[in-house]
């Protein structure tokens, strides 16, 4: 467990790190990465790697971060309070993604620190998230160097070719993302919308494999709920938990917070984790 415990303050929690994008609108990237981090008890720090202009209807541009100003954030949080497991989201271009890759070998991501990679390629509004040249990089730098990717069923598509409709599909498209290099590869279900169950589906280089199934809620307001999910199994990670608990731990939580998303806006309302905040009142 990373950090010091000086005797006058509760005990110092695990840290994970995000390294993904902002969204204005809070429902998304980095705001959804560290709701679920605070829900799931671990502490967040960040990397930004873009700031995108966003709301509940889409994604009106986006400013990517200099590649040396997000490794530099990288480092200098694991070189002071260590980091217990990290996660990317959006990471906009071939060169932040190599500059992760770099600064993520420094620090051990994906060999001591497990490592989750969201393969974030565009918004839900259908707004595009990553240059189309990073792709390639995403498949020969960073999915080599995950303990666990997790992509929707477009990610899967662009990145492997495969085209998810059943069980089969989505476990050839899971071996396919292992061969590129990942240590585990979560296929997430949530776009099969013809099916009563949302299934997401685990397999693991060491042959491990277990569907994580739960109702399909009819809700439009799932914003960030790909974030919040890899977030949250990022926090069980950091936590010291096995991978198929830590996908356990995810599973529950989006679902609880898909169970608790709110209308916001015009668009899409995000998920919610405001269910696992205790009430408080000032002076209490
Ligand atoms: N309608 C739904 N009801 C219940 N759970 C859902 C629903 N939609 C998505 N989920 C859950 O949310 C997680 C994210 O799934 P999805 O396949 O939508 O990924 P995503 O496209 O990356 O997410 P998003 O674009 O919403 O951020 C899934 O693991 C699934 O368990
Ligand atoms: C900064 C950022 N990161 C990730 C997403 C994807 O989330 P969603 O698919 O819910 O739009 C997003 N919209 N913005």
């Amino acid at each position: 467990m990373s950090g010091t415990h000086d005797g006058t303050h509760d005990r110092t929690p695990p840290v994970a790190l995000a390294i993904a994008g902002t969204d204005s609108g809070g429902g998304a990237g980095l705001t959804a990465d560290v709701r679920a981090f605070t829900a799931c008890g671990v502490h967040g720090a960040v990397a930004v790697a873009a700031v995108t202009v966003q709301n509940s209807v889409g994604v009106e541009g986006f400013h990517a971060i200099p590649p040396d100003v997000v490794a530099a954030q990288i480092r200098t949080v694991a070189g002071d309070m260590g980091v217990d497991a990290a996660k990317t989201g959006m990471l906009a271009s071939t060169e932040i993604i190599e500059a992760v890759a770099a600064a993520g070998d420094e620090v051990g991501l994906g060999t001591r620190v497990p490592f989750v990679v969201d393969p974030v390629a565009a918004s839900m509004h259908g707004h595009q998230l990553l240059a189309d040249d990073a792709l390639d990089t995403l498949r020969s730098v960073l999915i080599p160097r995950a303990t666990l990717v997790t992509p929707n069923l477009d990610e899967v598509r662009l990145l492997v070719g495969v085209e998810v409709v059943d069980d089969a599909s989505a476990r050839a498209a899971a071996r396919a993302l292992l061969d590129l290099g990942a240590g585990a590869a979560l296929v997430k279900g949530g776009h099969l919308t013809g099916s009563p169950d949302v299934v997401d589906l685990l397999v693991c280089a060491d042959g491990t494999e277990r569907a994580f199934s739960s109702p399909r809620r009819d809700t439009e307001h799932s914003h960030g709920g790909g974030d919040s999910l890899a977030s949250s199994i990022t926090a069980g990670l950091a936590r010291g938990m096995a991978l198929v608990d830590a996908v356990a731990l995810g599973k529950a939580y989006i679902t609880r917070a898909v169970d608790h998303a709110y209308p916001l806006g015009a668009g899409h309302g995000p998920v919610s984790s405001l269910w696992s905040v205790a009430a408080w009142e000032p002076g209490a």
